[in-house]
């Protein structure tokens, strides 16, 4: 006998409305989402529009004003970071590593991550273990940074904007190496951008933020179905 248990879907993240206000500026209104498990899920919109506020609020890194989160079932904490690799927006290198040395770190250091797995990335994303990661463009490094992510078995991956400052053709290899990895495993996948154009493949579920309000989310098949594209319906909400 089927019980209604097994038809519910499970959440990798929840917000029922959950409000955060710097100063003068309110960063995300009234916010209420659930996020499907084991989908890659795009948090889309325009500068300033919530989406690394957000991202810092399921980390913990930074307390909501208003509302109530759950991550991965949990409130967020740094307990259940373990079971989060998080590519913040912006990130440092210390000066005079190598990308070996940076697997180093990431063995010792970050839960999950496997060394065979960012072995395999690294020749995928044509990263050489000598390269010292600070004399690295910033596309070879924000290559690096996704890996890093990557390469960690976790149930919960958010990148946020990842793709910026890649050059085209890398961004397309990159997205190509995501969708083939994503595709072999059980993982969630939070990735914010503004830049939609290669990265709509990669998506099968989107959240379009603005000003901090949600104003629309959904399944992307079904979302393309009644609009055409995710890419359209960025440029028609953000016109
Ligand atoms: N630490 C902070 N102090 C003051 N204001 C902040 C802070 N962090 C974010 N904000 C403000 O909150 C709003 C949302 O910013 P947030 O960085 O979340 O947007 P975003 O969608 O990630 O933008 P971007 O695409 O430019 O990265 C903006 O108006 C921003 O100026």
């Amino acid at each position: 006998m089927t019980t209604t248990l097994e038809h519910q879907i499970e959440y990798a993240v929840k917000c029922l409305q959950v409000g955060k206000r710097y100063g003068r500026s309110q960063a995300l209104c009234n916010l209420s989402l659930s996020l499907p498990q084991g989908r890659t899920i795009g948090i889309l919109g325009p500068n300033g529009s919530g989406k690394s506020t957000l991202f810092r609020l399921l980390m913990g890194l930074s307390q909501p004003d208003s509302g109530h989160i759950e991550i991965l079932g949990q409130r967020p904490s740094w307990q259940v970071n373990r079971d989060i690799a998080y590519l913040p927006d912006r990130a440092r290198w210390y000066v005079g590593d190598t990308v070996r040395d940076a697997f180093r770190y990431a063995q010792r250091l970050l839960p999950g991550f496997s060394q065979h797995l960012a072995d395999n990335l690294a020749d995928v994303m044509e990263i050489s273990l000598h390269m010292k990661v600070d004399a690295m463009s910033r596309g070879q490094e924000a290559r690096l940074m996704i890996l890093l992510c990557v390469a960690r078995e976790v149930p919960l991956i958010i990148l946020d904007e990842p793709f910026s400052g890649i050059d085209l053709l890398s961004r397309e290899r990159i997205i190509e190496c995501l969708i083939h990895h994503m595709s072999r495993r059980e993982v969630t996948m939070l990735v914010s951008t503004h830049e939609l154009h290669e990265a709509e493949p990669l998506l099968d579920h989107a959240v379009f933020l603005n000003r901090g309000e949600l104003i629309m989310s959904g399944d992307a098949d079904e979302l393309r179905a009644h609009h055409g594209s995710l890419e359209r319906i960025m440029k028609t909400l953000y016109a």
